[in-house]
């Protein structure tokens, strides 16, 4: 058997030829939807992802800003920049990139973003608000994961679905999407016990560990849809997935590749968020 591919980057662009419509309404009443990104440090990979943010923004008519902070930043200086842009009322998203360097406190800088701009969704408020099921914004790349699954008319509702990372960015949030939709969620953690014993009961697996291809295809249902986060660089400068995609393609029924998958999908889902905080001004 072969599986269907989960075409991430198909279905990114189909969104964004979407939100024109959204965006053109938001400028007629002078409103342009903007986004200010942080990065602090050189970190190469969080380079590529914020430039990559920064041009699909552009591309689509929207106000992107990129401060870059050198790594030896002080918390303080971090915090008060990010006071400066919760004030200003043109712009809709902040976005401070992680991983941040060690000295700086990841929870302490996120929750001092406005929560009504914390496109990431990540902020403890935001965290609350999807647990009790009100969510403000969700975060991108399980926002953009439901996208996938509903764009392939996938049933969540009694469905068995294995998330396997607990991350709060990820993991979590991700669980309570499928818990929403009437899934049954279990979700694995780098502890779980006989973690194949797990994954071999999900028709939905969700897999963000950032560690390559750990998930291979004898730990997969046959039929399941195999949905995969990791986005690893190898040393030859390849990205890899968490999931071992030559032999989870041969038992799965659908699956997502790497590149081309949820990455694109986490991008387009941003616009979403920082449309849909500007459309909240109107
Ligand atoms: N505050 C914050 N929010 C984030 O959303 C956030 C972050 N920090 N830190 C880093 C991770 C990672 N991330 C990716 C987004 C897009 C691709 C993406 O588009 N990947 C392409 C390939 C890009 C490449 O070649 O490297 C693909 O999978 O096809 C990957 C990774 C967002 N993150």
């Amino acid at each position: 058997m072969s599986a269907a591919i989960i075409d991430g980057k198909a279905l990114a662009s189909q969104i964004k030829a979407d939100l024109q419509e959204r965006i053109a309404h938001l400028k007629s009443k002078g409103i342009v939807p903007a986004l200010t990104v942080i990065l602090v440090g050189d970190d190469p990979a969080s380079a590529v992802y914020v430039n990559s943010k920064h041009n699909t923004f552009v591309q689509l008519g929207l106000k992107s800003e990129v401060i870059r902070m050198p790594a030896d930043t002080s918390q303080e200086t971090l915090l008060n920049k990010i006071r400066e842009l919760n004030q200003d009322k043109n712009l809709h998203g902040i976005l401070v990139q992680l991983p941040l360097p060690k000295h700086i406190d990841t929870n302490t800088v996120i929750d001092t973003i406005d929560p009504n701009k914390d496109v990431d969704g990540f902020h403890v408020s935001n965290a609350g608000a999807l647990m009790t099921g009100n969510p403000r914004f969700i975060p991108c790349t399980p926002y953009g994961v439901m996208k996938m699954l509903e764009s392939q008319h996938i049933t969540i509702r009694g469905a068995e679905a294995v998330v396997v990372g607990a991350s709060n960015i990820v993991g979590k949030p991700m669980a309570l999407l499928l818990q929403k939709e009437g899934a049954t969620v279990t979700i694995c953690n780098s502890k779980t016990k006989d973690l194949a014993a797990h994954t071999r009961r999900a028709d939905i697996l969700v897999v963000a560990t950032g560690r390559p291809e750990m998930v291979t295809g004898d730990m997969i249902k046959p039929g399941a849809v195999v949905i995969d986060v990791g986005i690893n660089r190898g040393a030859d400068g390849k990205l890899k997935g968490d999931v071992e995609f030559a032999s989870a393609s041969q038992v799965a029924g659908a699956i997502t590749p790497v590149p081309g998958g949820v990455g694109p999908m986490t991008i387009v889902m941003l616009l979403v968020n920082t449309i849909e905080s500007a459309e909240r001004l109107l």
